[in-house]
Protein backbone atom coordinates (compact mmCIF):
# COMPACT_ATOMS: atom_id res chain seq x y z
CA UNK A 1 0.00 0.00 0.00
CA UNK A 2 1.45 3.26 -1.09
CA UNK A 3 1.64 6.80 1.82
CA UNK A 4 -0.56 8.29 -0.27
CA UNK A 5 -3.34 5.27 0.02
CA UNK A 6 -2.30 4.76 3.57
CA UNK A 7 -3.09 8.55 4.59
CA UNK A 8 -6.51 8.23 3.04
CA UNK A 9 -7.43 5.37 5.25
CA UNK A 10 -6.18 6.92 8.27
CA UNK A 11 -8.20 10.02 7.01
CA UNK A 12 -11.59 7.81 6.20
CA UNK A 13 -10.52 5.98 9.89
CA UNK A 14 -10.83 9.70 11.73
CA UNK A 15 -14.18 10.88 9.46
CA UNK A 16 -15.96 7.81 10.80
CA UNK A 17 -14.29 7.93 14.57
CA UNK A 18 -13.47 11.11 15.30
CA UNK A 19 -10.62 11.90 17.89
CA UNK A 20 -10.70 14.83 20.00
CA UNK A 21 -6.82 15.44 19.24
CA UNK A 22 -7.14 14.84 15.65
CA UNK A 23 -6.47 17.94 13.16
CA UNK A 24 -8.35 16.13 10.64
CA UNK A 25 -11.37 14.92 13.10
CA UNK A 26 -11.76 18.84 13.22
CA UNK A 27 -11.82 19.78 10.31
CA UNK A 28 -13.95 17.21 8.93
CA UNK A 29 -16.40 18.36 11.79
CA UNK A 30 -16.20 22.24 10.62
CA UNK A 31 -17.66 20.90 6.95
CA UNK A 32 -16.76 21.32 3.16
CA UNK A 33 -16.77 25.26 3.14
CA UNK A 34 -13.99 25.11 5.37
CA UNK A 35 -11.73 22.25 3.97
CA UNK A 36 -12.68 24.02 0.60
CA UNK A 37 -10.73 27.28 2.05
CA UNK A 38 -7.76 25.28 3.30
CA UNK A 39 -7.49 23.36 -0.29
CA UNK A 40 -7.73 27.66 -2.29
CA UNK A 41 -5.12 28.24 0.77
CA UNK A 42 -2.65 25.27 0.05
CA UNK A 43 -2.88 25.43 -3.05
CA UNK A 44 -1.60 29.75 -3.42
CA UNK A 45 1.29 27.92 -0.82
CA UNK A 46 2.50 25.77 -3.48
CA UNK A 47 2.80 28.85 -5.98
CA UNK A 48 4.35 30.92 -3.66
CA UNK A 49 6.89 28.13 -2.82
CA UNK A 50 7.77 27.53 -6.03
CA UNK A 51 8.70 30.72 -6.92
CA UNK A 52 11.60 30.58 -5.08
CA UNK A 53 11.51 29.08 -1.61
CA UNK A 54 13.27 26.00 -2.74
CA UNK A 55 12.94 22.36 -3.50
CA UNK A 56 12.16 21.50 0.22
CA UNK A 57 9.72 24.24 0.76
CA UNK A 58 7.72 23.27 -2.61
CA UNK A 59 7.51 19.69 -1.44
CA UNK A 60 6.34 20.23 1.89
CA UNK A 61 3.13 22.85 0.29
CA UNK A 62 2.35 19.96 -2.33
CA UNK A 63 1.98 17.90 0.99
CA UNK A 64 -0.20 19.88 2.24
CA UNK A 65 -2.57 20.61 -0.81
CA UNK A 66 -2.28 16.38 -1.26
CA UNK A 67 -3.18 16.14 2.22
CA UNK A 68 -6.35 18.54 2.33
CA UNK A 69 -7.68 16.95 -1.56
CA UNK A 70 -7.05 13.89 0.11
CA UNK A 71 -9.87 15.35 3.06
CA UNK A 72 -11.91 16.59 0.52
CA UNK A 73 -12.23 13.16 -1.51
CA UNK A 74 -13.31 11.86 1.44
CA UNK A 75 -15.87 13.87 2.90
CA UNK A 76 -17.50 13.09 -0.49
CA UNK A 77 -16.93 9.37 -0.08
CA UNK A 78 -14.57 9.30 -2.95
CA UNK A 79 -11.16 7.40 -3.30
CA UNK A 80 -7.84 8.18 -4.95
CA UNK A 81 -8.48 5.31 -7.08
CA UNK A 82 -11.00 7.33 -8.74
CA UNK A 83 -8.53 9.97 -9.16
CA UNK A 84 -6.22 7.34 -10.81
CA UNK A 85 -9.38 6.18 -13.07
CA UNK A 86 -9.97 9.25 -14.59
CA UNK A 87 -5.94 9.90 -14.98
CA UNK A 88 -6.32 6.31 -16.45
CA UNK A 89 -9.15 7.19 -18.87
CA UNK A 90 -7.26 10.44 -20.35
CA UNK A 91 -4.10 8.68 -21.00
CA UNK A 92 -5.77 5.98 -23.05
CA UNK A 93 -7.70 8.10 -24.53
CA UNK A 94 -4.94 10.26 -25.80
CA UNK A 95 -2.65 6.81 -26.35
CA UNK A 96 -5.12 5.34 -28.43
CA UNK A 97 -5.96 2.78 -26.07
CA UNK A 98 -2.82 1.08 -27.43
CA UNK A 99 -0.26 1.73 -24.70
CA UNK A 100 -0.64 0.24 -20.77
CA UNK A 101 1.51 2.99 -18.63
CA UNK A 102 1.69 -0.05 -15.81
N1 LIG B 1 -0.71 14.73 6.58
C1 LIG B 1 -1.27 15.39 7.47
C2 LIG B 1 -1.28 16.82 7.42
N2 LIG B 1 -0.76 17.70 6.55
C3 LIG B 1 -1.08 18.91 7.01
N3 LIG B 1 -1.78 18.80 8.17
C4 LIG B 1 -2.27 19.87 9.03
O1 LIG B 1 -2.85 20.87 8.25
C5 LIG B 1 -2.80 22.08 8.98
C6 LIG B 1 -2.51 23.17 7.99
O2 LIG B 1 -1.72 24.13 8.56
P1 LIG B 1 -2.16 25.64 8.66
O3 LIG B 1 -1.10 26.33 9.42
O4 LIG B 1 -2.48 26.14 7.29
O5 LIG B 1 -3.53 25.59 9.44
P2 LIG B 1 -3.83 25.66 11.00
O6 LIG B 1 -3.71 27.07 11.44
O7 LIG B 1 -3.04 24.64 11.78
O8 LIG B 1 -5.35 25.21 10.98
P3 LIG B 1 -6.63 25.94 10.38
O9 LIG B 1 -7.37 26.48 11.57
O10 LIG B 1 -6.19 27.00 9.41
O11 LIG B 1 -7.39 24.83 9.69
C7 LIG B 1 -1.74 21.91 10.08
O12 LIG B 1 -2.38 21.86 11.35
C8 LIG B 1 -1.13 20.56 9.74
O13 LIG B 1 -0.75 19.81 10.89
C9 LIG B 1 -1.95 17.51 8.44
N4 LIG B 1 -2.60 16.89 9.47
C10 LIG B 1 -2.58 15.55 9.50
N5 LIG B 1 -1.92 14.79 8.54
C11 LIG B 1 -1.93 13.31 8.64
O14 LIG B 1 -3.26 12.89 8.83
C12 LIG B 1 -3.28 11.68 9.61
C13 LIG B 1 -4.23 11.87 10.78
O15 LIG B 1 -3.67 12.82 11.65
P4 LIG B 1 -4.56 13.56 12.78
O16 LIG B 1 -5.44 14.51 12.06
O17 LIG B 1 -3.56 14.23 13.67
O18 LIG B 1 -5.36 12.49 13.45
C14 LIG B 1 -1.82 11.41 10.06
O19 LIG B 1 -1.28 10.48 9.16
C15 LIG B 1 -1.16 12.79 9.88
O20 LIG B 1 0.23 12.65 9.59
Amino acid sequence: MSMLERLYEIICERRDAPRPDSYTSHLLARGEDQILKKVGEEAIEVIVAAKGQGDQRLVEEVADLTYHLLVLLALHGLRPADVEAELMRRHLQRSGGTENPA
